[in-house]
């Protein structure tokens, strides 16, 4: 009986219900009449905010492709991590392709879609990844501007900041150092940008013909250099080290890049000193590189002397780590003398001309032979005549069968002694 008292007749309801309607239009004609549009506004958008965010219990990590003028490297670990989880992704269509020139028959790679939700999951929190793209219309240029959402339940919030991002660049540095293709990017000075495309030069430690002390110095500084992070730490210096290549034409300079490259796995950026106009240029064009990679100097002595020293001054040291610094030059005795002080570049190489171990070394990648006949004698003129690699691998390359190229080496080296023999009377009869 007691309960039966307590439920209100079906005429309190209606009455109450009568009155409530009534104040409900009167408050929102008193609404709509005394408060301004702008004001009313306002109120709904505040009730809106404060309720969606308080019914919605998810979060949502918004990581742009720059940051501070620069790479994001969450959004670049973000791009090489997510192509991992994209094989158990159910969509109805997934990006696939290979940028793999070496092995045309190489298995296609996941690409990220746009739009598509991956769906990852770190020590049993629920992870959703979309990758997503707008168009920045400005006066001179669209540019295309790629972002990624992550998005959590919120009280997972600290976690993936603290925890998750730091996974998941580690993972990306593991899988960036055993990538099959590296790029070569190439300044453009007139839209300011790096051009990128596949790294394609083949040459390694081991068909590279050099001497055996120089490959093993040069193998054991790289790996040191590439297992040093804590000792440039310690000894409170950038973890960066400097290469200078010199010597003649031909010696084997760009293809001791190619190989310290695939032999570190790194990028290159080849950027002509010609193309810096000044400090704050070359400070703009590095801070857009990425880590892990190489910058390349070529032939630092045409006109450029000025900005790599300006550059060895360590204005980017700051804000790059593991990199690889290289200058090549024909003519080391025309570089300033305050790059070539101690303590700039780290190492200084000679690549020379061709001794009997490195024409050997050539003879047994191009001919495939150990031993010939005509060796000896090549041997002994290799030594009287100055010859570069380059020239040597071009007779070698006459014909695949050793007696035809050897024998075309023998005439080309003979031909050269003659000429160099020649100009030697003609510099003494000058001097008479
Ligand atoms: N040490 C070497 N081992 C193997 N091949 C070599 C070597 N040196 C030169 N070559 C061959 O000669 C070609 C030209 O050499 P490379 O471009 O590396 O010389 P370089 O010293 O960089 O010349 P430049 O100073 O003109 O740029 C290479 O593509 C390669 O085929």
């Amino acid at each position: 009986m007691a309960t039966r008292s307590k439920i209100p007749s079906l005429s309190t309801i209606f009455s109450l219900y009568t009155s409530l309607s009534a104040f409900t239009i009167l408050f929102k004609t008193i609404l709509h009449e005394i408060l301004p549009l702008k004001i009313r506004t306002f109120i709904v958008s505040r009730f809106t905010n404060y309720f969606s965010s308080y019914f919605n219990s998810d979060f949502t990590f918004i990581v742009e492709e720059k940051c501070d003028y620069v790479t994001n490297q969450t959004f670049r670990a973000a791009e090489v991590y997510l192509p991992t989880l994209l094989a158990g992704i159910t969509t109805g269509s997934l990006l696939v392709g290979s940028s793999n020139l070496k092995d045309p028959i190489a298995k296609p790679k996941y690409g990220i879609p746009i739009n598509a939700k991956i769906i990852d999951e770190f020590e049993g929190i629920r992870l959703e990844w979309t990758l997503l793209s707008a168009k920045n219309e400005s006066l001179y240029q669209s540019k295309e501007k790629r972002y990624f959402h992550l998005t959590c339940k919120k009280e997972f919030r600290e976690k993936i900041m603290s925890d998750y991002f730091i996974y998941i660049a580690k993972l990306s540095v593991k899988i960036l150092a055993q990538r099959e293709s590296l790029k070569i990017h190439t300044y453009n000075s007139e839209f300011h940008v790096w051009e990128s495309t596949i790294f394609q030069h083949h040459t390694t430690f081991e068909t590279l013909a050099i001497e055996p002390e120089l490959k093993n110095t040069l193998i054991r500084d790289l790996d040191a250099f590439s297992n040093g992070k804590d000792f440039f730490k310690t000894v409170g210096r950038a973890w960066k080290r400097g290469y200078l290549l010199y010597g003649p034409p031909g010696t084997g300079k760009s293809s001791l890049v190619a190989a310290i490259a695939n032999h570190m796995c790194y990028s290159i950026y080849d950027l002509q000193l010609q193309s810096v106009q000044d400090d704050a240029m070359l400070r703009k064009i590095l801070t857009y590189t990425e880590n892990r990679s190489i910058l390349l100097i070529e032939d630092v002595d045409c006109g450029g002397a000025d900005a790599s020293c300006r550059e060895e001054n360590g204005l980017w040291s700051s804000c790059v780590e593991e990199r690889i610094i290289i200058f090549t030059t024909n003519h080391k005795e025309k570089l300033d003398p305050a790059l070539l002080r101690p303590g700039r570049m780290d190492v200084h190489v000679l690549m020379n001309y061709c001794t009997p171990y490195v024409f050997r070394k050539l003879a047994a990648l191009y001919l495939e032979i150990e031993e010939h006949n005509l060796f000896e004698t090549i041997e002994k003129m290799i030594v009287e005549v100055k010859a570069t690699p380059a020239e040597i691998t071009e007779q070698l390359m006459v014909s695949k069968n050793p007696d035809v190229s050897l024998k075309s080496l023998v005439e080309f080296l003979e031909s050269k002694k003659k000429m160099s023999k020649e100009s030697e009377e003609g510099a003494e009869i000058k001097e008479a």
